[in-house]
């Protein structure tokens, strides 16, 4: 259990909001000294970095939020701290996206436990991607992220854009900005893919604040959309997915990425079951959406589709956890040799 630290009104002070919340935007350099550790520790974040109030886990002020996550008015006060961990949300200018940290999973129904202590940290601009053996708990890592209800959070923590994604349902997560593009896309009867993308849309639109578009200005929106995934037209007024190949279920889902818009798309075996011209058309489709400021997360099993969509990282998943991170040169082992040429400390 971490010691309690002090930061006083004052070391609040150089936080520039106004309302004071416990998400300041800094002005200035301000060190904070904390006493959380057996050695105190200074902690300098920088300036226009954010404080996380998931880095706090309880405040006295005028109530005690013992590990509340979301944004905790501060009005004037002491600050009492029980994280160890205070620190930027930014590295080398790009801000923090996601963190996860000893992520423990079971699934919902039988309890078993399939996630056994996931560490990932994506920051904005990042590709990143996880291979691992059938049944390593990929797929249930990612569908873990976005809510799925098969799942029970057990343990750890899961941060997104500062949020606590375990207070938030699977909508509130697609609006804050998570995209998840399932292995195996399912249909949904009676309902045309351009309804249901504009519906998808304008519920995104609502969310930032946004104008909302009608059926006609948003088919033109989308219209513009479908020569990046080489789709046709009379795809969007058929039912979702109903009576899809496979292939034309992946392309859908990138039309719905492309159309929604994601700060991180999870993108589990966008690969499987697609023809080397599909592959391509999919791979091309991703990285025209990529910017310096969202992230991709993709799950596959193959070196070919990382020969189009270049990740930074690539993370090996075994057992539920993931236990070997490096560079592109992961794949190219794993490719030649198998996971048995994957060394793990
Ligand atoms: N809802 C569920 N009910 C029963 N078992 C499940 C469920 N979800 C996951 N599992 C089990 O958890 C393990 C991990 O599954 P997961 O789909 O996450 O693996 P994966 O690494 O994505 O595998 P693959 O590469 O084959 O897609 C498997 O043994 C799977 O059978």
């Amino acid at each position: 259990m971490p010691s309690a630290t002090t930061i006083t009104a004052a070391t609040m002070a150089h936080c520039s909001s106004s309302t004071s919340s416990l998400y300041p935007k800094l002005l200035s350099n301000s060190t904070f000294r904390t006493k959380c550790t057996p050695i105190p520790r200074l902690f300098t974040i920088s300036a226009n970095s954010s404080i996380h109030s998931t880095h706090f886990c309880s405040v006295s002020h005028s109530a005690t939020y013992r590990r509340s996550l979301r944004r905790i008015p501060v009005v004037s006060g002491t600050l009492t701290v029980e994280s160890t961990t205070l620190y930027s949300d930014e590295k080398d200018g790009k801000k923090l996206l996601l963190e996860v940290k000893d992520l423990t999973a079971v699934i919902a129904e039988s309890k078993q436990k399939i996630l056994n202590g996931v560490n990932l940290t994506v920051y904005e601009g990042e590709v990143h991607a996880i291979m691992g053996k059938n049944g390593s708990g990929k797929s249930t890592f990612s569908k873990v992220l976005v809510g799925h209800p098969d799942y029970e959070v057990t343990g750890g923590t899961m941060i997104f854009k500062g949020q606590n994604l375990l207070e938030m349902d699977p909508e509130e997560r697609s609006l804050s900005g998570m995209f998840m593009s399932f292995q195996s896309p399912v249909a949904i009867p009676g309902v045309s893919n351009a309804d249901f993308l504009n519906m998808a849309y304008n519920a995104r639109q609502k969310k930032l604040g946004l104008p909302e578009l009608g059926p006609i200005e948003f088919f033109s929106h989308v219209y513009s959309k479908l020569d990046l995934v080489n789709m046709k037209m009379d795809f969007l007024n058929r039912n979702v997915n109903e009576g899809f190949s496979g292939g034309e279920r992946k392309r859908n889902e990138i039309l719905q990425l492309a159309v929604l818009g994601a700060d991180l798309a999870i993108l589990d075996e966008i690969d499987s079951g697609l023809d080397v011209d599909a592959l391509q058309d999919v791979a091309k489709a991703v990285n025209g959406l990529l910017t310096p400021n969202n992230s991709v997360l993709m799950i596959t099993h193959y070196q070919r589709l990382l020969d189009y969509i270049k990740p930074a990282y690539i993370h090996i998943m075994e057992n539920g956890k993931i236990v070997k991170t490096g560079d592109i040169s992961l794949a190219s082992v794993l490719e030649k040799e198998g996971y048995k040429g994957i060394t793990t400390a």
